[in-house]
């Protein structure tokens, strides 16, 4: 049927069928890969363009690397690979034969980059070095995929920089933080919180982890948005990453690795839709205007599509992306149907009463308002699209702030998980307190870990999101809310995804 037959509130199956009826995805017989079709093509090509906008002004320049690794490169990093081994992907054979040695596809790319990085790095005036690449991914995850957030194959960006000193690699960690926390606010319209992930959910083989995470508000899950690692000199020192400083001393490089997927999409998807459907930030949409003709008995159907090609070629003029839905094999009704459902954010129409008045008549996807103006204001439509982003992004961050409570104690911590919140709380900074929460909070789940064919998708239990980059100081007697030592850090915890 055309029209989504739950309410956001029934929200598994109503993301499902968002993402078919908005014509976003299409499914694919491989489990775990989705076809991306136009609609939500363009919305990655046009987080591609902004982000390489972004990491240009570092001079950070666009590469592309093989996507084929041996077995003896995946494994030059023993320790850190060794969790994740069972998510690789290997190609064994051609055509008929063997291959004599099975190749890796990349699951991510530094012991693909880092050899050639060991070439190119010679003297500290080889420093630092900035690539990326926007490429795709094969984990082959066993939990249960959903498109855009958990899939098999995905597309994403890795940037991968060289520095001579750790406090420029430092710096580099946060600038880069900085524009995803700007891809998710200014393109996106969702809020996010940058932080730094605890010891345990820090990326194993770098020296810390910050992120930008945001809250799911329909379930109050966590969900990483991206993430920018400082990698210290543990990468340079596997690969022999070292160069002669001014002083002529060998030292090894320090190094930076991040990382943002397809998976934004996911989040945007999930933060603006609506019963309707899709409700899409100006800024991604492929269509940011769609103009439908109302044509009626009194009015000449030649004449009025005369007048709707006029406002569709006076707001390209104005740099909008316009669509001028003429098709006669579709009513009026039907059209507003599916451009809400598609998530167009302003619809105009043009019936009898526009047609005599000089007007159109403007019905925002995002909170539905309805207004007329007239011919000789289409210049507005600019402003009120950024003023829909705006406000897009304004209602997002209170759902999202609403979604975060403190807590000062284990009762207090579990009341608001059981409210699907996430928590906010003074701790310890040790990992067996860490441990032992979401082992605690797994058995004292009102949500019980929700299964899909046997494979646990989503867990009750509560982890930690990260360390809020903004946070207040923890004094002298302030107790960790789990074990009750002294508080060192706030930590913010949830169930994610
Ligand atoms: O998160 C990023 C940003 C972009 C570049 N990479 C880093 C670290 C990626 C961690 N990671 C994540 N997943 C992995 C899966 C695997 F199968 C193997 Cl072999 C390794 C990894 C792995 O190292
Ligand atoms: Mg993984």
């Amino acid at each position: 049927t055309l029209a989504i037959t739950v309410k956001k509130s029934d929200f598994s199956e109503w993301y499902q069928q968002v993402i078919r009826k908005a014509e976003l995805i299409e499914y694919y017989d491989v489990s775990g890969c989705y076809i991306l079709r136009p609609w939500a093509y363009f919305i990655w090509e046009q987080i591609q363009r902004f982000f390489d906008d972004l990491i240009r002004t570092e001079e950070v320049e666009n590469t592309y690397f093989p996507m084929f690794l041996s077995a003896k490169h995946l494994n030059k990093e023993k320790e850190h690979v060794e969790g994740f081994k069972a998510e690789v992907a290997w190609v064994t054979k051609y055509g008929e034969s063997d291959l004599n040695e099975p190749l890796a596809i990349r699951p991510t790319s530094e012991t693909i980059m880092y050899p050639a990085f060991a070439k190119w790095v010679q003297s500290h005036r080889d420093l630092p070095l900035k690539v990326n690449q926007w490429t795709n991914i094969v984990r082959w995850e066993f939990k249960f995929p959903t498109p855009f957030i958990r899939t098999r194959e995905f597309l994403w960006q890795e940037g991968h920089t060289a520095h001579s000193t750790r406090e420029e690699a430092v710096k580099q960690v946060y600038t880069i933080l900085d524009f995803y926390e700007q891809v998710y606010g200014e393109l996106l319209a969702v809020p996010v919180i940058k932080g730094i992930k605890t010891e345990s959910e820090k990326f194993a083989g770098g020296d810390f982890t910050t992120t930008v995470e945001t809250i799911i508000p329909q379930n109050g899950r966590g969900l990483q948005g991206a993430t920018s690692h400082h990698l210290g000199q543990n990468f340079s020192k596997m690969f022999e990453i070292n160069f002669e400083d001014d002083k002529k001393q060998k030292a090894f490089a320090w190094q930076t690795s991040w990382g943002l997927t397809t998976r934004s999409i996911g989040a945007m998807i999930m933060f603006h839709g609506d019963d309707k459907g899709l409700v899409l930030p100006p800024r991604i949409a492929k269509y940011q205007i769609v103009i439908i003709p109302i044509i009626h008995k009194d009015l000449d159907e030649q004449q009025l599509n005369e007048r709707c090609e006029q406002i569709r070629l006076v707001l390209v003029k104005q740099k909008l992306r316009v669509h001028l839905d003429s098709r006669d094999n579709y009513s009026p009704g039907w059209k507003f149907n599916k451009w809400e459902q598609k998530g167009v954010p302003i619809r105009l129409e043009i019936g009898p009463g526009e047609f005599k008045n000089s007007e159109v008549r403007v019905v925002q996807r995002f909170d539905n308002k309805k207004y007329q103006i007239k011919m000789e204001e289409l210049n507005q439509l600019n402003q009120i699209l950024d003023d829909i982003h705006n406000a897009m992004l304004e209602k997002a961050r209170t759902e999202l702030n609403q979604r975060i409570k403190q807590a000062d104690n284990w009762k207090e911590f579990m009341s608001q998980l059981n409210q699907r919140n996430t928590i906010l709380t003074r701790w310890c900074e040790r990992q067996e307190c860490e441990k032992e929460v979401k082992t605690k909070s797994g058995i004292e789940s009102k949500e019980k870990d929700s299964e899909i064919d046997g494979q646990v998708q989503l867990t009750g239990s509560a982890k930690t999101l990260c360390m809020p980059l903004k946070q207040d100081q923890v004094k002298e007697g302030e107790l960790c809310f789990n074990c009750g030592q002294q508080a060192k850090k706030y930590v913010l915890w949830g169930r994610s995804y």
